[in-house]
């Protein structure tokens, strides 16, 4: 397992630290196996996506199911859109994630409240267009518990396979913990990584042999991406 050291995301290392991990976020999962090759593969995060227009939607009560499977090295992450404040408590209630993953134009309020009120990490994903998004992300500074920078909403918020202008996120001082999603897989992350120092990789459709299908051969390959560039980091 790769995922003892869980990154601040602020910070990457400092000459007496060890480097740290790179977690890794799997997303859109809707199977017992594709959890249980997610764990084999050294993933240290699974997302769960209730969003009905979402090919990799899975019921509340499927949710739960899945949930109680998970091995306990993994954290769930239960992904909503936009979901009314009735909708997020029965998920929630339902679930039980470790966090809970806004992706859609919920506000800092909204997720300050729901800290608030519930024990779960609260994320928040930002579509990354211009150095402008990373202005306004510091809004929720202090209130998420982290930040994901996927590329601008598509057809779907998330889950299209789009990449970000990487570039945007190099040399940024980051003052919360994050995470780079967006396009990845098991080809271009190690390139990803290299560009961003990201401290968290969130894939979906990148580990996947259709829509809302999760290809395991490609989970792996993308844990071994990872893997590789993280001892290439070690190393330098
Ligand atoms: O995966 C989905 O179907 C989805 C639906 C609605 C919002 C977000 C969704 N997924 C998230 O999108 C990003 C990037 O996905 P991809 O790797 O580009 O396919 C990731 O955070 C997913 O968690």
């Amino acid at each position: 397992m790769r995922n003892d050291a869980l990154d601040s995301g602020v910070r990457r290392k400092t000459e007496k630290e060890k480097p740290m991990t790179t977690l890794i976020k799997i997303c859109g999962l809707s199977t017992e196996a594709t959890i249980d090759a997610a764990a084999k593969a050294g993933a240290s995060h699974i997302g769960l996506v209730h969003f009905e227009k979402s090919p990799r939607h899975v019921t509340l009560e499927q949710a739960a199911k899945l949930r109680v499977r998970t091995p306990t090295s993994l954290k769930v992450v239960l992904l909503l859109v936009n979901a009314s404040p009735v909708l997020t408590e029965q998920a929630y209630r339902a679930v039980r994630p470790d966090v809970i993953q806004f992706h859609g134009s919920e506000t800092p309020e909204w997720l300050a409240l729901v800290k608030k009120h519930m024990k779960v990490e609260v994320w928040k994903a930002l579509g990354l267009r211009s150095a402008e998004t990373l202005t306004n992300a510091r809004r929720f500074d202090g209130i998420a518990d982290r930040l994901l920078f996927d590329a601008p909403a598509q057809a779907l918020p998330g889950g299209n396979g789009v990449a970000v202008d990487w570039s945007l996120l190099a040399g940024h001082q980051h003052l919360v913990p994050w995470g780079l999603a967006g396009g990845l897989d098991p080809d271009n992350v190690g390139e990803a990584l290299a560009a961003t120092h990201a401290p968290l990789v969130d894939v979906s459709s990148g580990v996947e042999s259709a829509p809302g299908v999760k290809d395991m051969d490609k989970m792996a390959r993308f844990c071994q991406a990872v893997a590789d560039h993280d001892q290439r980091s070690h190393q330098a």
